[in-house]
C-alpha cells in the first residue's frame, strides 16, 4: 500500500497543539503519527489523501493562534501498524490475570480476562502507572451486578475490564470527544453490551442516580474539583477509587474525600503515583 509522509511544522510547537493536530488528522484519514521537534509526521494511505480535506482541517483548527504548514514525501511501503505497535503499544499482562493487546498483535499471552484496545490517540493502554493501578482494584473488587461509572475513561478500559467482571450497567464519561469515540469502538470490539458512553464533565453526573462503584483516573485538581459531584452520585456502601495523581498528593485527596463524608480504606502505589479507594 503506497503511503505518503507529512511533515507538520506547528507554531507554537506544543504538546498540546500537536495532540489536537493529531486527532484532527485522524477524522481527515491520516493513520499514523510520530512526533518531531518542530511539529508532527503523519501519514495516510495515498489514496485516501484530499487536498482540500487537509486544508479545511487546517482553517478550522480547534487551538486559536496556531500556524501550521506542512509538506509531504511518497514513503517507503512499510507495514504501519507493525510501526504502530513497534513505537506505540505491546501486549501488556497486569496482575497475572489481564492481558490487553490491539487487534493486529499475535502470539497474546493467554489471560483470565483478553481486552483488546485500539487506542488510537485516547489514554489507557495499561501501560500507565495509573491505569494499570486502578486495573488491580478492579481485580481485587466483587463486581457482580454493580453499577459503575469510569470517569474520564479514555479508551473505556477500566469500563470494559469492570464489564467483563461483572458490573452492569456501566457508564463511561470522557470530556473529549476522541475519547468518546475511541471507546464506543473499543467496547464494541469486546463484544461488550452494557456500557454507556458519554461525553462531558462532572456536570454531566446530573439526574444520574447513585452508582455502586464509581472510578476516576484523572488528575489531582479535577478530581479535587469534582469530587463533590461524584460524591452526590454514591449512596452508603458504593466505592470511589481515585487515581491520576502522585503519593504526596494523598493527604489533599483525602482531605477533600473526607470533607464529603467518604472514608478512606487504603492506597496503592507504584513508580511514585498512587491510586486511593474510599467508600461512603
Ligand atoms: C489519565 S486519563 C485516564 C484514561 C483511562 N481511564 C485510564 O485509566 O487509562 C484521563 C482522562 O480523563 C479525561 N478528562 C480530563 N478532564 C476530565 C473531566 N473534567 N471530566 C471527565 N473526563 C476528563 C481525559 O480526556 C482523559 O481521557
Amino acid at each position: 500500500m503506497k503511503y505518503l509522509e507529512f511533515t507538520f511544522t506547528t507554531d507554537p510547537c506544543t504538546e498540546t497543539v500537536n495532540d489536537v493536530l493529531a486527532a484532527v488528522l485522524g477524522e481527515a484519514g491520516f493513520e499514523s503519527f510520530v512526533e518531531s521537534e518542530s511539529g508532527l509526521k503523519a501519514y495516510i494511505q495515498q489514496s485516501l489523501y484530499d487536498e482540500k480535506t487537509i486544508e479545511s482541517a487546517i482553517m478550522d483548527f480547534p487551538v486559536p493562534d496556531t500556524k501550521i504548514s506542512y509538506d509531504f514525501i511518497e514513503a517507503e511501503d512499510k507495514d504501519w501498524n507493525e510501526e504502530w505497535e513497534k513505537n506505540f503499544f505491546q501486549p501488556i499482562v497486569i496482575g497475572d490475570r489481564c492481558v490487553i493487546h490491539s487487534t493486529f498483535h499475535k502470539d497474546v499471552p493467554a489471560a483470565e480476562y483478553d481486552i483488546v484496545i485500539n487506542p488510537q490517540m485516547a489514554f489507557g493502554t495499561g501501560h500507565h502507572e495509573t491505569t494499570s493501578l486502578i486495573i488491580g482494584e478492579l481485580l481485587d473488587s466483587d463486581l457482580k451486578g454493580k453499577s459503575l461509572l469510569d470517569m474520564g475513561c479514555g479508551t473505556s478500559i477500566l469500563a470494559i475490564l469492570a464489564s467483563m467482571r461483572g458490573a452492569s450497567p456501566c457508564l463511561a464519561i470522557d470530556i473529549d470527544e476522541w475519547c468518546v469515540r475511541n471507546s464506543i469502538e473499543n467496547i464494541e470490539l469486546n463484544n461488550i453490551s452494557n456500557i454507556n458512553v458519554e461525553q462531558g464533565d462532572a456536570s454531566a453526573l446530573a439526574g444520574k442516580g447513585s452508582f455502586d462503584v464509581i472510578i476516576a483516573n484523572i488528575n489531582r485538581n479535577i478530581l479535587l474539583n469534582d469530587m463533590r459531584q461524584y460524591k452526590a452520585c454514591m449512596h452508603p456502601g458504593s466505592e470511589l477509587y481515585m487515581s491520576g495523581f502522585y503519593l504526596e498528593d494523598i493527604p489533599v485527596i483525602r482531605e477533600e474525600a473526607e470533607r464529603n463524608g467518604l472514608t478512606f480504606i487504603h492506597h496503592h502505589e507504584k513508580n511514585r503515583w498512587a491510586a486511593v479507594k474510599f467508600v461512603f
